[in-house]
């Protein structure tokens, strides 16, 4: 089976270098690019053919889209008179819907939504997949397979896409920007940079590995941190009187918002 990525970016990267670390055939992978400059990396850095949009969408059994959200309709626009039925086209979009790609492309082609996230690059990624109107089992075993060589997959229905994106999706960037700030008050406690820095990324890991590892909750956890009367009382409490529990959930209605927005092209 073959595929195509269209649109070779951070994300669309990401799924590449994920599928030839998992021994998928460099020669049955291709991506659309249409900087020359990027192409020839890519070309260079995975040896892979960078063709034409409108060839990758002809030739491959899979076509993934993964363009910026405000690109999807010329992408479409110009790839449709390629793409036949049978094919499967994959987006990665925020906001995009499977309705919105379905009413662009030819009868018969199934499409399939996917939320990925930049964890992929270290097969730690989590991606969630729901299926358009016209999808059987295979199509979703084929992406569930394509996601599962970078991560975990999660099957979930298309509304809950606009929320997912708003947690996992973006969710990256949340945990780097809580690391990024803890190393700066480090920093402000007196601590060299380096210090700080490997205290809390392996504080940050070690952390992730007790969610994973124990399925404890992580109340549970918190509370087993939290001596009477003690250091990480003290800091709840400033976390709690800065309202940063409040901030989380305005941040990521924020983003679940923009996901729709995206869905209307805006
Ligand atoms: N980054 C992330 O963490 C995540 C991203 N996504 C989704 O992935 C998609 C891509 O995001 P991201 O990788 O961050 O963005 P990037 O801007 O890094 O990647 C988009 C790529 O698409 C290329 N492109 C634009 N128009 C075309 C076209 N007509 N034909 C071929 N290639 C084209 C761009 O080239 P150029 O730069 O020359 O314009 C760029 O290389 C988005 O839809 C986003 O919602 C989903 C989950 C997580
Ligand atoms: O910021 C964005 O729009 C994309 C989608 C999820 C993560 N990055």
């Amino acid at each position: 089976m073959s595929t195509a990525i269209i649109g070779a970016g951070v994300m669309g990267e990401t799924l590449l270098s994920g599928l030839v670390r998992a021994g998928r055939r460099v020669d049955q992978l291709m991506v659309g690019e249409k900087r020359a400059e990027r192409a020839s990396e890519l070309e260079e850095r995975y040896g892979v053919a960078v063709v034409s949009n409108r060839e990758a969408a002809a030739k491959a059994d899979t076509v993934a889209l993964v363009v910026k959200p405000q690109d999807m309709g010329d992408v479409l626009e110009e790839i449709a008179p390629e793409l036949r039925a049978g094919q499967l086209v994959v987006s990665l979009a925020a906001g995009i819907t499977t309705s919105f790609i379905e009413s662009r492309v030819p009868d018969g082609v199934a499409v399939v939504r996917v939320m990925p996230n930049t964890p992929a690059l270290v097969d730690e990624g989590m991606a969630a997949i729901s299926p358009g109107s016209h999808c059987d089992e295979s199509h979703l075993a084929e992406v569930e397979s394509l996601m599962a060589s970078t991560g975990k997959v999660l099957r979930i229905p298309e509304k809950q896409m606009d929320a997912v994106t708003a947690i996992s999706g973006s969710g990256p960037a949340y945990i780097f920007f809580v690391v990024e700030s803890m190393i700066e008050a480090g920093v402000h406690l007196g601590l060299p940079r380096s210090t700080a820095t490997d205290l809390v990324v392996q504080t940050l890991v070690g952390s992730a590995a007790m969610l994973r590892e124990t399925g404890t909750h992580p109340v549970v956890l918190r509370e087993q941190v939290t001596s009477p009367s003690g250091t990480t009382a003290s800091a709840l409490r400033e976390l709690e009187v800065h309202r940063v529990r409040a901030a989380f959930l305005a941040a990521m209605e924020a983003a679940r918002n923009r996901s729709r927005e995206l869905a209307e092209g805006s």
